[in-house]
């Protein structure tokens, strides 16, 4: 749980390119050990929020708070001492190719002149956090995405940073690559209580990630909260309800060209269940079955965890007695519960 203790405040702030307004009046504050997503399509205003958080804007108007220093009155020799206590992580990770992966993540340990005797245990003791022990001596080229990626984490975290920014970091990897940099992001989170902020536009990545959301859309902060409050509060906002489509189950096609919504017996009653959060592993599902005689075909769906809440999805057919005090049964016991029609029991 993280301590409350803002390392980052983002106050009024607004930024312009000429008359273009790229953000307007964004304000929030980040703890000590949080993991923040911020979301928002193309155009939206992501690298250009990620530019001044880090120091490499100046906002039109507002204040930035890095450890209550504020980054958008400061000189810019100033800016170079306060950016290193930021680490950045790249979509194409910005190695230098002549390096080898020893010689990437010394370089920022020889800019901040650390002492010569302590910077070779440092680099090892990063290579082993981020996995990379064997491949120190290896040119970038030698590596593949997800590898050069743990290279720009190692690099990212030399001088102990208070915060660690992504800027579209899983974007050029591979689903696999994206999963396992995801949860070494996660593990340094729980060992360091590092502070993380990773600016995507992918719905995965933050619903697999974050423990709190921010979208961002035309330049404004339009939703901040914890994904399972972003994917079950209604909206009108397109892209939440993009957001939360994409992490609906739907029903399988065959399956939906047979759906009818008038109400025959001998019917199949189809609805979507959302379970309560972090109650998915009660039985209610087999309690139902057991206490009404009504039996349950799961069409899609299952279980997803962000954070620390763990919620799921499922499209069930109701069949056998009783469907009616079934479906008032999950109407009690689920947090939501819709009904999308019928099938005949021969899909
Ligand atoms: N240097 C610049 N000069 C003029 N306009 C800019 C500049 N940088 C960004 N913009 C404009 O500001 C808006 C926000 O751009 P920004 O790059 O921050 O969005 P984004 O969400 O990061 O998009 P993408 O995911 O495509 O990078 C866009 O309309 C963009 O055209």
């Amino acid at each position: 749980m993280a301590v409350m203790e803002p390392v980052l405040d983002v106050k009024h702030v607004n930024h312009r390119f000429g008359h273009h307004v790229a953000l307007t009046d964004i304000n929030f504050s980040i703890q000590r050990g949080e993991i923040v997503g911020i979301i928002g399509r193309s155009g939206a205003g992501k690298s250009t929020l990620l530019r001044c958080l880090c120091g490499l804007e100046k906002p039109t108007q507002g204040q930035i708070l890095l450890n209550e220093v504020n980054l958008v009155t400061q000189s810019e020799s100033q800016l170079v001492q306060l950016r290193r206590k930021i680490g950045l992580i790249f979509q194409h990770f910005n190695l230098l190719e002549s390096r080898t992966v020893f010689k990437n993540i010394v370089l920022p340990l020889q800019i901040a002149n650390w002492p010569k005797s302590k910077q070779a245990e440092r680099v090892h003791e990063l290579i082993s956090l981020v996995g990379l022990k064997g491949h120190e001596n290896k040119k970038p080229s030698q590596l593949s995405g997800g590898q050069k990626q743990r290279v720009g984490i190692a690099r990212a975290l030399a001088a102990n940073p208070d915060l660690l920014l992504c800027d579209e970091a899983t974007s050029a990897l591979d689903p696999e690559s994206t999963t396992a940099i995801l949860d070494l992001l996660s593990e340094i989170n729980q060992k360091l209580g590092l502070t993380i902020v990773l600016i995507t536009h992918e719905m995965d990545v933050v619903r697999h990630f974050a423990q709190r959301v921010l979208v961002l859309d035309h330049g404004r902060l339009i939703a901040d909260g914890s994904m399972g409050e972003l994917l079950t509060t209604p909206s009108e906002q397109s892209i939440i309800v993009k957001l939360q489509d994409e992490t609906k189950p739907n029903l399988p096609q065959e399956i939906n060209e047979k759906l009818h919504h008038d109400d025959k017996a001998g019917k199949v009653t189809v609805v979507r269940i959302t379970f309560p959060e972090n109650e998915v592993f009660k039985p209610f599902l087999s309690n139902m079955t057991k206490t009404f005689e009504t039996d349950i075909t799961i069409f899609q769906g299952g279980i997803t965890s962000f954070g620390d809440t763990t919620t799921g999805e499922m499209i069930i057919g109701l069949s056998g007695r009783n469907i009616a005090a079934a479906e008032a049964f999950l109407e009690a016991n689920m947090k939501k519960i819709e009904r999308l029609g019928y099938v005949t029991p021969d899909y």
